[in-house]
Order: C-alpha cells, then sequence, then structure tokens
C-alpha cells in the first residue's frame, strides 16, 4: 500500500491590511503571511480497487461533506478524472477557526499530496488555482512560501524575513470569519504600503473590532503584550507574541492562564510540508 504522512503548518498574518472591498463582498488585502514549523498532520494511504475518499481521525464532528480535506480531494479527484481511492488519516494539533488557517492547510497539503500519489503532475500554479476554490488562504499554503499577498490573498509576492520563535495563544472563543468581515465598523480604507515599509508600522486592521466584539481576545492581547510585541493573527481568536529565542518563549508558555491554550514555533521561509514532500520524493 503506498502511503505518505506530511505535515500541515500553521501560518501567521504578521500584518494584515483591508485596502477595500469588492463588488462581490469580499476584501481586497495586503498581508504577510508566514509558516510555523508546527502544524497537523495527515497520512494518505491509496487504497487498491476502491474509489472511495474516507477521512479518518481528529475529523472534530465535521461532516465528511465538509471537510476542506475532503473536498480538496474530490475536486482534484474530478479535475483531474481520477478513480483509485484514499484513506486519509488526520491528526489535529491546530485551534480550529483561530486565524492559524489549519483548515485551509490541510486542504493544500491534500492537494499536494495527491497530485504526487494519483500522478496528476500539475504544477503548483494549478494547484494553487484549484485551492482558490476551497478557500482564499489556500493558495499561500499550495505555494509554501513566505509572502506578501494582494487581491484576496491569492496574488503572492515571496519576500525573506527574519527567523523568530512565536508563542500562539488560541483563547476560548470563536470568532467568526463572516460576521467580522460583513461589520460596519470593519476598517476597509488603508492605504497600499508604499516600497521600503517597516513591519513595526504595520498592523491588523481586524484587531481593534474583534477586541470589541470578543473581550477575551482583548484579554489575551493585553496580557501577551506585557511580555514581547503582540497581534492578532487573521480575523482571530489567536493571537502571537514574536521572541528572539525559544527560552523567553517558552517561559511566558509556561505561566500561560490555564483557560488558554498556546504553542511555540519558529517561522520557516518554506512550509515544513514542502520541505517534506521533496524529501520523500528523492
Ligand atoms: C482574512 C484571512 C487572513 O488569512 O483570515 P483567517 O480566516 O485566516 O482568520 C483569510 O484570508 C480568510 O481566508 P479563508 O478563511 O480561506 O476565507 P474564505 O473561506 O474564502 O471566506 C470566509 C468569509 O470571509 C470573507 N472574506 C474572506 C477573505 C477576504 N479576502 N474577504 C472576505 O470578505 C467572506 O465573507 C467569506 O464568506
Ligand atoms: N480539516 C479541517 N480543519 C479545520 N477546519 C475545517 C476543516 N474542514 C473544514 N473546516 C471548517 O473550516 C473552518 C475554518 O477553519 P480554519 O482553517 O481552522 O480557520 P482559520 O482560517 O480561521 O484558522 C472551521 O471552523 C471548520 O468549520
Amino acid at each position: 500500500m503506498k502511503t505518505l504522512t506530511l505535515s500541515a503548518p500553521a501560518k501567521l498574518n504578521l500584518f494584515l491590511h483591508i485596502n477595500g472591498r469588492r463588488a462581490d463582498g469580499y476584501h481586497e488585502l495586503e498581508t504577510l503571511f508566514t509558516f510555523l514549523d508546527f502544524g497537523d498532520e495527515l497520512t494518505f494511504s491509496l487504497i487498491e480497487n476502491s474509489d472511495q475518499i474516507t477521512v479518518t481521525g481528529d475529523t472534530s464532528g465535521i461532516p465528511l461533506e465538509d471537510n476542506l480535506i475532503y473536498k480538496a480531494a474530490k475536486l482534484l479527484a474530478s479535475y483531474k478524472k481520477i478513480n483509485v481511492g484514499v484513506e486519509i488519516h488526520l491528526t489535529k494539533n491546530l485551534p480550529m477557526g483561530g486565524g492559524v488557517g489549519g483548515g485551509s492547510s490541510d486542504a493544500a497539503t491534500t492537494l499536494l499530496a495527491l497530485n504526487i500519489l494519483w500522478r496528476c503532475q500539475l504544477t503548483i500554479e494549478e494547484l494553487a488555482k484549484i485551492g482558490l476554490q476551497l478557500g482564499a488562504d489556500v493558495p499561500v499554503f499550495v505555494e509554501g512560501k513566505t509572502a506578501v499577498a494582494h487581491g484576496v490573498g491569492e496574488q503572492l509576492e515571496p519576500m525573506d524575513i527574519a527567523q523568530k520563535w512565536y508563542l500562539v495563544v488560541a483563547p476560548p472563543v470563536h470568532v467568526s470569519t463572516a460576521l467580522v468581515f460583513t461589520h460596519p465598523d470593519l476598517p476597509r480604507n488603508t492605504p497600499k504600503l508604499e516600497n521600503g515599509w517597516k513591519l513595526s508600522e504595520t498592523g491588523n486592521d481586524c484587531q481593534t473590532l474583534v477586541k470589541k466584539l470578543y473581550p477575551e481576545v482583548e484579554k489575551t492581547l493585553s496580557w501577551l503584550l506585557k511580555y514581547a510585541p503582540t497581534k492578532m493573527t487573521g480575523t482571530g481568536a489567536c493571537c502571537f507574541a514574536e521572541f528572539e529565542n525559544r527560552e523567553a518563549a517558552l517561559r511566558v508558555l509556561e505561566s500561560l492562564p490555564s483557560s488558554w491554550q498556546g504553542f511555540i514555533a519558529q517561522n520557516t521561509s518554506e512550509s515544513i510540508c514542502h520541505r517534506q514532500l521533496r524529501a520523500w520524493q528523492n
């Protein structure tokens, strides 16, 4: 049986600016995506004499048809007319709907893995286009490079940034992305960055609104800010504090209030999924 195990890393939006709203309701964004060396894990096993796609493991009550892993596999199978079955086993390590992109990353890892196992021979650009049908964040995970994204997140401009340690904290609250993007108080007119911009001059345009709507996010940000520069990622609720070394991040993780979940990780310029895929192919 042919088996492949890959990570689906978390992302952080090191900044997130909203430049406008399109006629279809989606927002024009400018955001810096980086990947962490921590994520979910997916194992893909081809099933002989079957065309079934199954998802097992930590599916947390998500109906199969709504699981982004299943949706990604189905989309690729129908695009390339594949009739080979696959069992996909998920180990969920990332908080769901927390702004670290776990579902989108699972979908991207599925496209990348099945492109190889099913011998689809699609390019990364073709896979990214398929991924965009599943969500605005899927293309950046398919491309797998730290990048500034424009448009709804699909126009990517890779860039090099310093490697840091992050403490990511998930407060016990679920932020609705749709609610944030439809809220009248969301600022939507941040100008595009000029050449020579500095990370210290950027922010997250959703943060003030989300802090107001979800006091747990406000509490998390104020607590972390006592120790290190901190922002919210995506539309929240996860917040990340930046450290120069692992020891400093670990010290703060160890004193985290018990009702908050947290993890520490380093950012990587290339997604760990892409590194693992290359190692597996050689
Ligand atoms: C804003 C980001 C930043 O990374 O937030 P997080 O979801 O990671 O927190 C993402 O681009 C989210 O991407 P993703 O979660 O894939 O979004 P989608 O499923 O495509 O859209 C969810 C909902 O958010 C709104 N939406 C999303 C992206 C965008 N550029 N403009 C929008 O207005 C739409 O109302 C849509 O119905
Ligand atoms: N495999 C999956 N992992 C996580 N969420 C999933 C998955 N499949 C579908 N979803 C749905 O997608 C939503 C957004 O997921 P996620 O990517 O974790 O959010 P975010 O982009 O805010 O980090 C979840 O609330 C969940 O309902």
